[in-house]
C-alpha cells in the first residue's frame, strides 16, 4: 500500500503546465550530463539505488521528471517481492527511473528479465546508459520502438513466452490494445499480474472498462468483433498528441479482440506523484489478475444444491464447480455420474483440507450451517450459505466474527432479492408510483393441508427448520431490503395442519410494525386458491398486487438453464397490477414486469466480490450481517408468538 505521508523536502520540482514542455525539451540528455558528471559517480557506479538518487536530486533541484516516482515505485517494488516475477515487462520506460527500480527489485526477487519498451530512441538511449552505470544490463533489456512492435518481436524471435508481471506506464489509449494484443499471445495467463499507473488520474476510462468487465461482457463484445478502435478519441488532446512531437502519430492496432476468457481481480492503491501531488485525489490502481474461475465446492447434494447453485455455478464463468460433498451416494443420486470432472468427497472435513477449494457452498440443512460454515472460514474458504443463515442469530454473528478475522468473504444465499416481480415492487416503490405506502402483504402459501408424506427434513422438527425459517426468510429479507428495520414485530408462528403431533410449525403470520406502515408476512399450508396472492401493496395512490410465484424456481426445477431463452420471464398474463384512480375512478391495468436479473447476479456480484471489482465497498451481493438481522427478527416473531405479545426490535 502507499505510503500516507508525503516528505515535502523530497519532492521533485513542479511540473510545467500552460503549453510548455515537461519532457522532451533536452533535459533528458541534460539528465545523462548531470549524472555523468556528478562528484559521487565512482560511488553510484553498479548501485542502481545510488543511480536513482541522483536522478532524484535532478528531479528535486533541476527539472520535473515524468519518473514512476518512489512513493509509486514501492507499491510496484513491493509487488515485485510478492509475485517473484521471472520475466516482467514495462510498457513505456522513458529515462529508466522505472528500469531501474523495478529491474534491480526483479533481479533481488530472483527474477531473470526485465523488458523495457520505449518508443523514443533518445530516452531509449538514456535508459541503456544508466542501466549499464548501475550495473543492471544481465537483467534489464532495453527494446526501441512502439510497444505493439516491441511486444511482437519479442514474441517472435522467442525471447518472451510469459508475462509474469507487467508495468503499464506509457500512451493511455494503448494500454488496452497492448493488453489485448499481450492476451492474443497467450503471454499472460492464469497468476500473472498487471501494474497500470495513471488510469484513475489523469484517467483510463477504456482501460477501466476492459479489466471490470465480466467474462460474458467481453465476449458479447468479442462476438460482435467490437475493439477498442475508437478509444484514443476518448482521451484529452493533451493525452493524444502528447508524444507526437518526435514520433508522430501513435498509430495502435485496433484489430486484435484479446482473450474473453480472462478474469481481473483489482486493487485500487493510494499513492502520491512525485511532484506529491495531493494525496486523496491521486489513486493509483494495480491490477491482479487471474483467468482461473473459482473453484467451487458444494456441499450437500440435495434440492438447493441440485436446483438452485449447481445451474447458476455452472453458467457463471468466473466460477467452476469444483467439487461436491456427498455423504452417501445412491445409484440413481450421485453427483460424481452427474458431473463427472468433480472431485467428490464423503466429508466436509476432507473437503476443505483441498487447497484448490476456494468458495465454499453450505445447502446442508440448517441444523448443520454453522458447524460447516465454521469449517470451512476456518480452512480459509470464502462461504456462500443457503438460507436460513443459522438457526440462531449469535450463531450467525460468531461467524460473521470469524469471517472478519479469518478476512473471507461470507454471504447468505436470499436469492429472493433477484425475484423479478421482487424487483418490478421495489421499482415502483422508488418511483413512488403508489404514493404514501400504509400496508405491505407479502405471501408464501400452498395448499397442503394434510403432513407431506416422505419425511423431508422441511416437516421435521429440527433448530432452524419450520416454515418461518424456511420460507418466513426470503419474505421478511425482501421486507428489510424494501424498508429497512421494522420498530416492532408481532408473530403468530404455529400449525394450521391437524395431524402435526410433532408440533412442526408449518406456518406463520408475522407483523412487522413501522412507523406509518405495516407489513404482513404471512406462509400458510391451507390456502386453497386458483392463483395464491403473493404481493398486495396499498399506498395512498395506489395498489400493487400480484399473484404466483416468480418464474426461476420453476423452470430450474424443469431443467431449464440460466441463460437459455425465456428464462426468468414470466407469462405476461402473471404479471402484477396496479391499481390507480384516473377521472376519480379506480382503473387496474397491468403492471409488467422489468427485464430480469435472474439469480445468476448474486452469483456474478459475489465474484465481483472475491475479485475486488465491485461496486462500493466490493460488497457481497448479501451482507451476511442483514441475513443476521433476519433471523433476529425471527427470532422476536416465535418469541412473540409464545408470549403473546408485540416485541420491540432492539438494534
Ligand atoms: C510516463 S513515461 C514512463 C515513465 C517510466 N515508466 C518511469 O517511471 O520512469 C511514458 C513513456 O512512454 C513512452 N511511450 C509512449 N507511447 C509509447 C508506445 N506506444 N510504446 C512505447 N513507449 C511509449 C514515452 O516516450 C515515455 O517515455
Amino acid at each position: 500500500m502507499g505510503n500516507q505521508n508525503f516528505n515535502e523536502e523530497r519532492a521533485y520540482v513542479p511540473k510545467e503546465e500552460d503549453g510548455q514542455a515537461f519532457f522532451d525539451d533536452g533535459r533528458e540528455v541534460d539528465l545523462l550530463h548531470f549524472v555523468y558528471g556528478h562528484p559521487s559517480l565512482e560511488e553510484i557506479r553498479n548501485s542502481p539505488s545510488r543511480v536513482l538518487k541522483v536522478v532524484d536530486e535532478y528531479g528535486r533541484k533541476k527539472k520535473y521528471l515524468m519518473n514512476v516516482g518512489e512513493d509509486k515505485g514501492r507499491i510496484v517494488t513491493d509487488l515485485i517481492a510478492e509475485v517473484k516475477p521471472r520475466t516482467m515487462v514495462e510498457l513505456g520506460g522513458y529515462i529508466g527511473y522505472s528500469a531501474l527500480l523495478f529491474g534491480d527489485a526483479v533481479r533481488k526477487a530472483g527474477g531473470q528479465r526485465y523488458f523495457s519498451l520505449e518508443r523514443n530512441p533518445e530516452f531509449a538511449a538514456v535508459i541503456m546508459s544508466l542501466v549499464d552505470l548501475a550495473g543492471l544490463s544481465d537483467v534489464v533489456k532495453v527494446v526501441v520502438g512502439s510497444s505493439a512492435d516491441g511486444i511482437k518481436r519479442l514474441y517472435n524471435d522467442g525471447r518472451l513466452k510469459h508475462i509474469d508481471l507487467m508495468f503499464l506506464d506509457h500512451y493511455k489509449p494503448a494500454y488496452t490494445t497492448d493488453l489485448k494484443l499481450c492476451e492474443h499471445l497467450n503471454l499472460i495467463s492464469p497468476g500473472s499480474v498487471l501494474a497500470a499507473d495513471n488510469v484513475i488520474s489523469p484517467g483510463n476510462p477504456p482501460y477501466l472498462e476492459y479489466v471490470r468487465s465480466d467474462v460474458r461482457t467481453k465476449k458479447e463484445k468479442y462476438e460482435r468483433g467490437e475493439t477498442n478502435g475508437d478509444d484514443a478519441t476518448k482521451f484529452p488532446d493533451r493525452s493524444r498528441h502528447q508524444y507526437q512531437k518526435r514520433e508522430g502519430e501513435e498509430h495502435i492496432s485496433t484489430e486484435v479482440k484479446g482473450n474473453p476468457n480472462l478474469v481481473y481481480k483489482s486493487q485500487l492503491v493510494n499513492s502520491f506523484e512525485p511532484t506529491g501531488e495531493p494525496i486523496n485525489r491521486v489513486k493509483k490502481p494495480i491490477y491482479t489478475m487471474s483467468s482461473n474461475p473459482y473453484n467451487v465446492g458444494v456441499i450437500g447434494y440435495g434440492m438447493s444444491a441440485k436446483v438452485f447453485h449447481i445451474p447458476l455455478i455452472e453458467h457463471v464463468p468466473e466460477f467452476k464447480l469444483y467439487a461436491v460433498v456427498q455423504r452417501n451416494p445412491k445409484p440413481d443420486d450421485d453427483a460424481e455420474k452427474d458431473h463427472p470432472s468433480i472431485k467428490s468427497y464423503r466429508s466436509t472435513e476432507e473437503m476443505v483440507k483441498d487447497a484448490d477449494v476456494e468458495v465454499v457452498v453450505v445447502t446442508t440443512v440448517p441444523d448443520t450451517h454453522f458447524e460447516l460454515t465454521k469449517l470451512a472460514l476456518e480452512a480459509g474458504k470464502h462461504v456462500i450459505v443457503e438460507k436460513p443463515f443459522t438457526p440462531t442469530s449469535s450463531e450467525a454473528d460468531e461467524l460473521i466474527a470469524l469471517a472478519k478475522k479469518k478476512q473471507r468473504l461470507l454471504t447468505v444465499y436470499q436469492n429472493r432479492r433477484w425475484d423479478t416481480d421482487f424487483l418490478t415492487l421495489l421499482a415502483l416503490l422508488k418511483d413512488n408510483a403508489l404514493g404514501r405506502i400504509t400496508e405491505f402483504e407479502t405471501h408464501f402459501d400452498r395448499h397442503r393441508p394434510t403432513l407431506p408424506s416422505g419425511g423431508s427434513w422441511k416437516t421435521k422438527t429440527v433448530s432452524g427448520g419450520g416454515a418461518i425459517y424456511d420460507l418466513g426468510t426470503h419474505l421478511i429479507d425482501q421486507v428489510v431490503v424494501a424498508f429497512g428495520l421494522p420498530r416492532r414485530v408481532t408473530g403468530f408462528v404455529g400449525s394450521q395442519r391437524e395431524d402435526n403431533p410433532a408440533g412442526y410449525e408449518d406456518s406463520c403470520t408475522v407483523l412487522l410494525h413501522y412507523d406509518q406502515m405495516v407489513a404482513t408476512v404471512k406462509t400458510a399450508v391451507v390456502s386453497l386458491e386458483e392463483s395464491q396472492l403473493r404481493f398486495w401493496v396499498r399506498g395512498v395512490e395506489g395498489t400493487y398486487k400480484k399473484y404466483g410465484l416468480d418464474i426461476q424456481e420453476q423452470q430450474l426445477k424443469a431443467g431449464m438453464k440460466p441463460g437459455e431463452n425465456g428464462f426468468g420471464i414470466e407469462p405476461s398474463d402473471q404479471n402484477g397490477t396496479l391499481t390507480t384512480l384516473q377521472n376519480n375512478t379506480p382503473t387496474t391495468h397491468p403492471c409488467p414486469n422489468i427485464p430480469p436479473v435472474t439469480y445468476t447476479a448474486f452469483y456474478t456480484q459475489f465474484a465481483r466480490a472475491l475479485s475486488g471489482t465491485g461496486d462500493g465497498d466490493n460488497d457481497v451481493p448479501v451482507k451476511p450481517e442483514d441475513a443476521s438481522a433476519v433471523i433476529k427478527i425471527i427470532e422476536l416473531a416465535r418469541r412473540s408468538s409464545l408470549e403473546g405479545r408485540t416485541l420491540d426490535v432492539v438494534t
